[in-house]
């Protein structure tokens, strides 16, 4: 049987909290992202005390630096045994190369394209005239030239990407298990399951899960779509 894709997100300030929902849906999800709140809250340490909950480790940094700095931080994580470690595409082809050659053995190096976050508005502001679909597979042809493993992209460019690069490790998040479900600061959002089918190796979902009110049933009911 195929490995569940569900990385569930422990966005949460609080350590002791961030470990006990991880042990609660363990046995619904596939791995555990462990972002930026989390590591500037909790580093190393908190890492380590993760790893006891028994699933792979993602960890969500978002690289973006000059390459010497980037390989830095590479090599200085490896002691995590990260499965997947994320930077950014913006950061360049040479940044890119750098990273993935300062990666630890077995450890996943992908490339956040397009932040989920963001649409064709936000792109125009900050003065990229592609739309957020050219832009990521853009990226992705970048990400794929310096030997990336894959990219982190949204459901709504997963599919084309997929068909570009077809052992690519595509790492979805901004998804919403269903209509109606708030997509908070999200802009391109779309169902795990919409997900899965286009091409998605990894879904990332945070706040459908931690913030239901019941996350086991949320985690199970995710899982029976997939
Ligand atoms: O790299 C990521 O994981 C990421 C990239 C992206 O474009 N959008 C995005 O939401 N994420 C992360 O995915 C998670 C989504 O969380 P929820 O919106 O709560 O499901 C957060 O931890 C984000 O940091």
């Amino acid at each position: 049987m195929n490995r569940n894709p569900v990385y569930l997100a422990l966005d949460l300030p609080r350590l002791d909290a961030a470990e006990a929902l991880a042990r609660k849906v363990s046995g619904h999800i596939g791995g555990i992202k462990l972002g930026l709140e989390f590591f500037c809250a909790h580093g190393h340490h908190g890492v380590h005390e993760l790893h006891k909950v028994g699933l792979p480790i993602f960890l969500d940094l978002k690289l973006h630096d000059i390459p010497n700095t980037v390989a830095g931080a590479m090599q200085a994580i490896h002691v995590l045994q990260p499965s997947i470690v994320t930077i950014h595409a913006a950061g360049g082809r040479a940044m890119m190369e750098d990273a993935k050659a300062a990666a630890g053995e077995n450890c996943k190096v992908v490339a956040v394209t397009v932040l989920t976050s963001l649409d064709g508005d936000d792109l125009a502001a900050i003065g990229v005239s592609a739309d957020p679909h050219d832009q990521a597979l853009r990226l992705a042809e970048l990400a794929h030239a310096a030997g990336l493993d894959g990219i982190v992209c949204s459901g709504h460019e997963v599919g084309a990407v997929h068909k570009q690069w077809k052992d690519g490790y595509f790492v979805v998040p901004g998804l919403r298990p269903g209509s109606g479900k708030a997509s908070g600061d999200q802009k391109r959002t779309v169902t795990p399951r919409e997900a899965r089918d286009a091409g998605a190796s990894v879904l990332v979902i945070g706040r459908p899960i931690s913030r239901a009110e019941d996350p086991l049933a949320a985690a199970r009911a995710i899982e029976a779509t997939l």
